[in-house]
């Protein structure tokens, strides 16, 4: 519910994770106050950075838990002790902080928001009052007649337009030897207008003429008033003894009842059952998904032992899951079941087989016979024709692809992969399901790899190529890490599994058996092709799983990389079968290659009308590979770098490396240089008169 990690060696940095809106439920509370404790008695710890999940500060206190006795630590005394602190306290405030989510940035000592934050008391709308100080601390802060924008009101010591945790990170560094005193709002004196009892009086007639009977906005005022004429020890109880009456009142509990109801009747949905087939990897992950947000899950196996074995496996992350969450493990959604017959009534279908065309086909073919006409049929393949599947149903226009990433239940990527057939509704719904479920849902087109893995491609061979050009894996990882990943391509293909890839290359007849024997050394299909990936398989070296990869790892699912000679006298060893000079490669060359050969297959996506817009593809590489961040995803990166660099180096590049496709500039970077340029957000405008599959 919260998450404590050391930066910058001495600033403690508290997340706060309750999504969607990080609001402080009791399990977020106990949290910040072991986290606080931990900071303050930390000795390294020199400054404290509080900040919350996903772009969003804290959405206030968990409303759903007002309707049950108080559980965890009481807000008032966590907020005192924060602001009663030794060490400075900085709030990063990005999307909303809003109730006690406002309360909170307010105890801390300064207080950083991204310029678009929302902050402020929505209470009176619930009914109540912000009761854990707001008042009082508030209206210490900018006085009673108060203006209208926060820097300017001296809320908040800064705005800013980029990531405001790493702003705020920054900034508690410069405050660590300040002293504390002024910055506990508490502390403060309230600043009020020499006539405060004839302008509360004004405000009072106003508040009962526009809502007349309504008890919280009278309640606040009388805060207000108690901010203005009574120290804080004072001011903070009489909030509270408002609080206790408005808590109690009819008033609150309907106005709490109209905020759930209002987001209840939103919510029609064509979603309340479901079914996954094959409960392996990915098949257990997606029932999770499906089953957290209350969706009962049909799940299907091929055999009884499979089926018992993906049932522990589910039950057990179901509970793992619910206990970090603090909810009760929702099992009783579940039915197991070898028997497609049990799909009958089902509103949608998961499919989650082997990647094998035939037996997904069969799948198919068997559900389009048992399932009511309505259902819809998702396929999570990685990699499969979409249509081809839609084709051996009677309901074409009810398939389409969802493309989970692995671990389906913790990768917020979903691609909606649309088929030539699946109707705007279906992908309408598939896309609504992903974001109920909390992910990230992107449409692409139905072509091989869709869009993340299409693009994975030549961004892994680039750094394979560099392998056999005199590059080691760690120099590779070290640069992309430099650049900004949180893992290099190879420590990345050793947590995913090199087997994967493998089993892929062999399907599509680039090693094993159905190479042409006739192929000239290191090419393949007529391009450049290096074997030393499957070189790496072919020794059961799979990456972490297997204890060995790219990587040597200290155990099997060891997570601590080192290099390995092993790998490196391979590396050696094909060099000089190949008869390849090793020379020396700069990291600039290692980012270019990689980066520019990722965004340029980006571009051909968007040609070939399989992802609508540059933006769409930053954000599958942003959620779905872990694209720094701060780099805007590999289309904006590829703009900040310039598109004109950006052509000429590939044009280089490939030059070099004329048997390396992926590296000849694509027509739309061409074209968009050629236009002068444009921003990425104006891509659109030259992508639009291109035939678009979505
Ligand atoms: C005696 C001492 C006692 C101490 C008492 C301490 C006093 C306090 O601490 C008082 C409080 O904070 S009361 C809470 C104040 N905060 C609010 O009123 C914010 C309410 N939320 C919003 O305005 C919008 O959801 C928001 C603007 C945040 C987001 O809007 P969106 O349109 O993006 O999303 P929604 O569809 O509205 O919400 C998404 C899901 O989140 C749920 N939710 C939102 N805020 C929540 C909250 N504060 N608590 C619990 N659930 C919350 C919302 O219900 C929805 O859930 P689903 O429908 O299940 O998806
Ligand atoms: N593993 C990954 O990282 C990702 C995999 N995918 C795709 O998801 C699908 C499944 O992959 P994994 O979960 O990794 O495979 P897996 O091998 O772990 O699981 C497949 C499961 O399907 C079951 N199964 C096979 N035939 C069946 C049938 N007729 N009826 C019911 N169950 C049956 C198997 O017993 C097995 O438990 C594949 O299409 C794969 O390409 C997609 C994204 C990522």
């Amino acid at each position: 519910m919260a998450r404590y990690e050391l930066v910058k060696r001495s600033v403690a940095l508290i997340t706060l994770t309750n999504p969607p809106v990080n609001a402080s439920s009791s399990a977020v509370r106990h949290a910040i106050a072991k986290s606080m404790k931990c900071a303050l008695s930390d000795p390294e710890v020199t400054a404290v950075v509080i900040c919350g999940e996903n772009g969003s500060f804290c959405g206030g206190a968990d409303i759903r838990e007002f309707a049950g006795p108080l559980k965890g630590p009481p807000l008032v005394p966590l907020l005192d002790a924060i602001e009663a602190g030794e060490k400075p306290v900085v709030a990063a405030i990005e999307g909303v902080a809003l109730g006690g989510g406002f309360e909170l940035a307010l105890v801390c000592h300064y207080r950083i928001a991204h310029s678009k934050a929302r902050l402020g008391f929505p209470e009176v709308t619930l009914g109540i009052l912000p009761a854990a100080g707001g008042t009082q601390r508030l209206l210490r802060l900018i006085g009673i007649p108060a203006a209208a924008i926060s820097l300017k009101l001296g809320i908040v010591d800064q705005v800013t337009e980029q990531n405001a945790c790493e702003v705020a990170v920054e900034f508690a560094l410069r405050a660590v030897a300040k002293p504390l005193l002024s910055r506990r709002v508490s502390m403060l004196t309230t600043r009020c207008p020499p006539d405060l009892d004839a302008l509360l009086d004004a405000v009072t007639m106003q508040v009962k003429k526009k809502a007349p009977g309504v008890m919280a906005p009278l309640a606040c005022i009388q805060a207000v008033r108690a901010a203005a004429t009574m120290p804080y020890y004072k001011g903070i109880k009489r909030e509270g003894e408002l609080m206790a009456t408005l808590f109690n009142s009819g008033q609150a509990w309907a106005l709490q009842y109209c905020f759930f109801a209002q987001r209840t009747a939103g919510k029609w949905t064509l979603i309340r059952s479901a079914a996954v087939i094959g409960l392996g990897t990915m098949g257990r992950g997606i029932a999770v998904c499906l089953a957290r947000v209350g969706i009962s899950v049909i799940a299907v196996e091929s055999e009884k032992k499979l089926l018992e074995t993906g049932r522990q496996m589910v039950i057990g992350m179901l509970e793992r899951d619910a206990k970090r969450r603090g909810v009760s493990a929702s099992l009783n959604l579940f039915k197991f079941t070898l028997s497609l017959h049990d799909l009958k009534d089902v509103d949608l279908v998961i499919e989650v087989v082997f990647e094998d065309m035939a037996l997904k086909k069969r799948v198919f073919q068997e559900l389009s016979k048992v399932c009511r006409p309505a259902t819809l049929l998702c396929t999570n393949t990685s990699g499969l024709d979409v249509d081809a599947l839609a084709g051996v149903t009677d309901r074409p226009h009810l398939v389409v692809g969802m493309h989970f990433f692995s671990p389906a239940h913790v990768m917020k990527l979903l691609e909606v992969v649309c088929g030539p057939r699946s109707s705007s509704e279906t992908i309408a719904t598939a896309m609504s399901l992903g974001k109920r479920m909390g992910k990230v849902s992107v449409a692409v087109g139905n072509c091989p790899g869709f869009v993340r893995n299409r693009m994975l491609k030549p961004y892994i061979d680039q750094a394979t190529f560099l392998l056999e050009e005199g590059a080691t894996p760690e120099q590779i990882d070290k640069a992309l890490e430099d650049f900004g990943f949180a893992m290099g391509v190879f420590r990345m293909s050793d947590l995913a599994g090199l087997d994967v890839g493998w089993r892929v290359r062999k399907e599509s007849g680039l090693n094993g058996s159905d190479v042409d024997p006739e192929s000239p050394p290191r090419r393949r299909q007529g391009r450049r092709y290096c074997l030393i990936p499957d070189m790496v398989c072919e020794q059961g070296r799979f990456g972490q799983k297997t204890g060995g990869g790219w990587y040597m790892y200290d155990k099997r699912g060891g997570t601590n990389a080192k290099p390995d000679p092993l790998i490196q006298n391979l590396l050696e060893t094909y060099r000089s079968k190949y008869g390849i000079q090793p020379r020396n490669i700069s990291n600039q060359e290692i980012v270019e290659r990689c980066l520019f050969a990722l965004a340029n297959e980006g571009f051909g996506i968007l040609e070939d009308g399989m992802a609508a817009r540059p933006e769409d593809i930053d954000v599958i590489y942003l959620f779905g590979y872990g694209f720094p961040r701060h780099r805007g995803g590999p289309m904006f990166y590829a703009s900040m770098v310039g598109l004109e660099r950006v052509l000429k180096r590939l044009e280089h590049y490939h030059q070099a490396h004329p048997d390396v496709p992926h590296l000849k500039p694509s027509p739309l970077l061409k074209t968009l240089v050629a236009c002068g340029i444009p921003p990425v957000q104006k891509w659109r405008e030259h992508i639009k008169t291109m035939h678009s599959h979505l």
